[in-house]
């Protein structure tokens, strides 16, 4: 069992509150990421899981254990917790092979079962030709694989990873984020892990809690953070979210709604309990506007077409005053140019819960 139950956690560092009553409910094995804007505390909340923070207020659990709260603090290494710095942490006089060794020894694992067991685990992290060489000589990716052996070998029922492909090059993150999918799979450990990019956290976790300024805002699969963001904040940071103002919502019970959007009617989704209100905000993404022919529909002014290969990305300033600037994807080929007037309809959108409506 590796579950992690934070329950209204709270950290001030000093006068400043870094964390507000945070509380995730983790299952075991999930793989969850935390996204949010530099500041907002993902480190501190990862330090207080792993054990190199004290709370002030509110509990962690993991597997069913108390590790953390004002009360007690099991120190880090009793916690079963592997944790994966953005600069690898790696104890740069040691080769790869005594790395990966050194916790095992620390735990009294005789020398031949842990030669078996460095080999084993970097035979999987595909490290077993280079287990001699010290870490200044390996690439950045080389160095990630041997911080997940390492989590590997010590069989870390949870790994928290700190931003781990922050410094590394597209090109590798693209095959780091397949390698943490992998280790996943292959370990079941529980996985932990904090980003301040929205694509990574999309692809990697089933589960993303969205974080601003110590608060966890949603926390949701992929996909209903991008159709359904709990507020403003969530759609803006998702999928290149965009938030507009709808007047004379009339939800028809069965979780859709019509509204008027920019002057024109819309059909939207809501949530199965939205009452008719005369004002919502709605929101939706650039593939969810589209160009339209003739002059049914909301008029826009051409700023700008960039060429995308498969389509062209066009910024409009539209609506009745012609001063609400949208952006849309026409699919190629097309050709638009600067000042052109076309029609664009909005052709889904969600509407944002009322506490979140202004
Ligand atoms: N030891 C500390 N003492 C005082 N303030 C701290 C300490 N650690 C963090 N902070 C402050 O707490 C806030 C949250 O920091 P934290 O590192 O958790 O954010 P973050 O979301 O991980 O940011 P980043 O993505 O930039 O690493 C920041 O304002 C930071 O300055």
């Amino acid at each position: 069992m590796s579950d992690i139950t934070i329950d209204a956690l709270d950290k001030s560092f000093g006068r400043t509150r870094v964390l507000h009553e945070v509380s995730l409910a983790i299952a075991s094995g999930e793989f969850i990421a935390v996204l949010g804007p530099s500041g907002c505390g993902k480190t501190t909340l990862l330090r207080c899981l792993a054990g190199f923070e004290r709370l002030d207020a509110g509990s962690i659990a993991i597997g069913g254990e108390t590790v953390s709260s004002p009360r007690g603090h099991v120190p880090p290494e009793r916690r079963g917790v592997g944790v994966v710095f953005q600069n690898y942490a790696l104890w740069p006089h040691m080769t790869v092979a005594r790395n990966v060794a050194y916790g095992l020894k620390i735990s009294g694992m005789a020398k031949p079962a842990r030669d078996a067991r460095v080999a084993e685990v970097l035979g999987l992290v595909e490290l077993g030709d280079l287990a001699d060489r010290r870490p200044a000589d390996l690439s950045g990716g080389q160095r990630q694989r041997v911080a997940l052996a390492r989590c590997l070998a010590m069989e870390s029922r949870v790994v928290l990873l700190d931003e781990p492909l922050a410094n590394l090059d597209v090109h590798l993150r693209g095959t780091l984020e397949e390698e943490f999918a992998r280790f996943h799979a292959r370990s079941g450990a529980t996985m932990f892990y904090i980003t301040h990019d929205q694509a990574e956290a999309l692809a990697l976790a089933t589960r993303v809690a969205v974080m601003d300024r110590g608060r966890i805002l949603q926390f949701a699969p992929p996909e209903q953070l991008f159709r359904e963001p709990a507020c403003e904040t969530v759609a803006g940071f998702i999928g290149e979210g965009r938030v507009i103002a709808a007047s004379d919502l009339a939800p028809t019970g069965d979780g859709r709604a019509h509204a008027s959007v920019l002057g024109h009617p819309a059909a939207l989704r809501c949530a199965r309990g939205e009452r008719p209100r005369p004002r919502a905000r709605v929101s939706f993404h650039p593939g969810d506007l589209h160009m339209v022919p003739g002059a049914q529909g909301i008029a826009a002014n051409v700023l700008r077409a960039t060429y995308r290969g498969a389509y062209l990305r066009t910024e409009v300033m539209a609506g009745p005053a012609g001063d609400v600037p949208l952006t849309l994807n026409i699919p190629a080929p097309a050709s638009l140019t600067q000042g052109q007037r076309i029609t664009i309809a909005l052709r889904d959108g969600w509407v944002l819960p009322d506490r979140a409506a202004s």
